[in-house]
């Protein structure tokens, strides 16, 4: 649901709490909570909550790092000003190709995830087709939405939040019901646990992704210091709350052992409700469940290919002309769903590559920018994250440990629970 990347340019001053929560709350809550039961069976529920605390207290005071550094330029200033402005050039490169990385590489995820869904969807329909051409129709019809407007981004995701919201308490409400805690507490399988902790640490980070939300925010309330921060804490507060009825929604119903097959079976987001779907009692309750999953995966890639639109558009200087939006979508959409007709099945290595370039852009740079501005600036008597360097220290120190974890897992070196 990673909608309104770049969204309230046109907000006057006075905006209530929950607009702004809920901005941050649809960014965060998208693809990535698809991958945390996946990635999660080995460490199972115990230390998967343990670890979605710990990546929610950096992620929120890497966002309030951010925030902290925003509020020393005018609002409207965009990340790339602000890393210029205070890391110089350097930095500024570092930190747009991993912006542009991550909502490409996501773009790519959503496709992947999007082309399974729909599958699902229409197998349960008595339709099949390659899971690849699935992936094609999922991408150009929303690719269409995206070329026509800004403003058909905003009605459709709104509409599409509605949804979610709807089918989420249906669907999710009805498993919480069902769960069975001996599942949760006790599970099946090979006994050993916290060694698969450190593989899925990358996915909690992306899964807690929101940070290019920021400076829109800012925008958005202005200099409202307190606001802001209250809509990102309780924004990331509902995102952590799903979080946690999802996993305990889908380890409470599917036994871990099951679970090998899902990743043997490529982990994407058709496999796993495939198989919470064949835990559910009613038809209806099913397709709940699956509508839900398609609105989550379709409005997730609505915001982050607008963002990409526009950073693009911005980055080649093509105006807004409808030969120029041409231009914009054919860079924006035919890379990553090349991508996706190639290779269908990618979503988790996706979202894990997603989480490494974010560990730039979303953990590192912002607290950086944040140690920069308290050298600039060590009279100023805004806003200031509690907790003085040694907190930076400890965000950077996160950043540098989940990049790391990513990358020892792809070498085959960290454990991961198959
Ligand atoms: N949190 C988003 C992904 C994301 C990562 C980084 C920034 C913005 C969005 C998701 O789970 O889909």
């Amino acid at each position: 649901m990673a909608n309104h990347m770049n969204g309230a340019k046109h907000r006057p001053q006075g905006q209530s709490l929950l607009g702004g929560a809920m901005i941050i709350a649809g960014t965060t809550v998208g693809a990535g909570m698809f991958s945390l039961p996946v990635v999660g069976a080995g460490m199972w529920f115990g230390y998967s909550i343990v670890m979605l605390l710990g990546v929610w207290f950096c992620m929120l005071m890497s966002g309030l790092l951010l925030l902290e550094a925003n509020l020393h330029f005018e609002p409207g200033a965009s990340f790339d000003t602000l890393t210029r402005e205070t890391l110089g050039q350097f930095w500024r490169v570092i930190n747009g190709v991993s912006i542009a990385f991550v909502l490409y590489i996501l773009t790519y995820a959503y496709i992947s995830g999007g082309g399974s869904i729909v599958n699902h969807s229409l197998s349960t329909l008595g339709v099949t087709l390659p899971q690849s051409v699935a992936g094609l129709i999922f991408a150009a019809v929303l690719a269409f939405i995206v070329l026509i407007s800004t403003k058909a981004v905003d009605r459709i995701t709104t509409i599409m939040l509605g949804g979610m919201v709807m089918t989420f308490f249906l669907a999710i409400g009805n498993l919480l019901i069902e769960i069975d805690t001996t599942k949760l507490v006790s599970p099946d399988g090979e006994s050993r646990y916290l060694p698969y902790l450190l593989a899925a640490i990358p996915f909690g980070l992306a899964s807690f992704g929101y940070h290019g939300n920021v400076p829109s925010l800012v925008k958005y309330y202005g200099k409202d210091a307190n606001t802001i921060v209250k809509a990102i804490v309780v924004g990331t507060c509902i995102a952590l709350i799903i979080y946690v009825c999802w996993l305990v929604a889908t380890m409470g119903n599917i036994p871990r052992s099951q679970f090998a097959d899902v990743i043997a079976k490529g982990g994407n987001i058709g496999v796993l409700v495939e198989a919470l779907s064949g835990v559910m009692a009613s038809q209806w309750l099913n397709s709940m469940l699956t509508l839900f999953a398609n609105l989550a995966v379709a409005s997730s890639f609505l915001g982050v290919t607008l963002g990409l639109f526009d950073y693009l558009a911005d980055l080649f200087g093509f105006d807004d002309s409808r030969a120029g939006r041409m231009k914009t979508a054919a860079i924006t959409f035919i890379p990553p769903t090349i991508l996706g007709l190639l290779f269908p099945n990618g979503f988790i290595i996706a979202i894990g590559f997603a989480a490494l370039a974010a560990t730039v852009w979303a953990v590192i740079v912002p607290a950086l920018l944040a140690y920069k501005v308290r050298q600039l600036y060590p009279n100023a008597t805004g806003f200031k994250v509690p907790g003085g360097t040694p907190l930076i220290a400890v965000v950077v120190l996160f950043g540098m440990i989940t990049a790391t974890c990513h990358l020892l897992a792809m070498a085959d070196i960290l454990p991961v629970f198959k």
